[in-house]
């Protein structure tokens, strides 16, 4: 069934544990994390960035934000396993309202970069007018590094515990993305991944909300091998290792954004299909060699952070 976000965090942040948010930005994944979520009878919840929604309108917002309402309304409203449909990364007003007004479960506010107080104001407005349409908010404090569509930073700047508190009471937000040191994409860290564990305890003992953690990919090695074997060049790649996400969950992390991982096993199972069936051209055949992937990296996922037989 299709609910709201507010509804399946809460649910996690209770029972301490947490509950992936994969990106999609066509149907195929969409289907095959589908799929891995019925299979582990796990609660879902399905993302899409601004460049995602564009992408799928052809150009148009709200064209693209109706699709994807559309196609994850369609199969959640004749399973029962809740989902969630949650726009990432909202940055422009157009965007986010396109968003609410299509019906998504859930809108993320993110003006991170902007000074305190203007974050703070941008996202009081927003949970005023989605709290109105009875969609939550997601907001993020500090800043990640790496890119992610057209969001980028040079470096990270961590989260202040103080300020999260008095921005969760003040905005009334729903749900909050404290930067602890992850950054978005492949190439997370130069040497070994460093989160600030202490900083995220104190965060979720002064804001008691559910958390967010973005740029949680963890790049698994076995698949950029799989990718690199066949053509990708992923030189570097590094992300969160699966230890160091556990601990995250155990200190109040429970909606973990996974968008890399997907990408890097999709891209595996492409280039391996192709190459090795250079007579294919179907997209069904070739596409759907993606999708095996990701559906393996999502269950796993699900698995370990938790998530799994909690529909
Ligand atoms: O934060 C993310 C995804 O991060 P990754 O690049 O680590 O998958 N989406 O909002
Ligand atoms: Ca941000
Ligand atoms: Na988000
Ligand atoms: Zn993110």
């Amino acid at each position: 069934m299709y609910v709201n976000t507010k509804d399946i965090l809460e649910k996690a942040s209770k029972e301490y544990y947490a509950v992936p948010a994969f990106n999609i930005n066509n149907m195929e994944f969409f289907h095959a994390i589908l799929d891995g979520a019925l299979e582990k009878r796990a609660p879902l919840i399905i993302e899409t960035s601004e460049g995602a929604i564009k992408y799928a309108g052809n150009g148009d917002i709200l064209k693209g934000a109706r699709y994807f309402v559309e196609l994850v309304r369609l199969f959640a409203d004749s399973v029962d396993i809740p989902i969630a449909l949650h726009l990432d990364h909202g940055k422009h007003f157009e965007y986010i309202i396109a968003a609410i007004k299509a019906g998504y479960s859930s809108v993320m506010i993110d003006a991170s970069e902007e000074p305190f107080e203007e974050n703070m104001k941008k996202t009081k407005e927003i949970v005023k007018i989605a709290h109105a349409a009875g969609v939550s908010v997601e907001a993020e404090l500090g800043q990640l590094a790496g890119v992610e569509d057209n969001v980028s930073a040079e470096e990270s700047v961590l989260v202040d515990p103080q300020q999260a508190k008095i921005f969760v009471e003040e905005t009334g937000v729903d749900f909050l993305a404290p930067a602890i040191g992850t950054s978005h994409g492949a190439f997370k860290f130069k040497g070994d991944a460093k989160l600030d564990f202490e900083r995220l305890k104190t965060v979720k003992e002064l804001t008691k909300r559910p958390l967010v953690l973005h740029g949680a990919s963890s790049v698994l090695p076995e698949y950029v091998k799989l990718a690199e074997e066949y053509g990708a060049d992923l030189g570097g790649a590094k992300g969160v290792p699966e230890e160091e996400l556990k601990k995250c969950v155990e200190l109040g992390i429970n909606k973990v954004n996974t968008d890399t991982d997907l990408r890097i096993a999709f891209i595996a199972g492409l280039r391996k299909y192709l190459k090795e069936n250079p007579k294919e051209f179907d997209p069904r055949h070739y596409l759907g060699a993606g999708k095996k992937l990701v559906k393996e990296v999502v269950m796993n996922r699900l698995e370990f952070l938790g998530a799994a037989g909690k529909a």
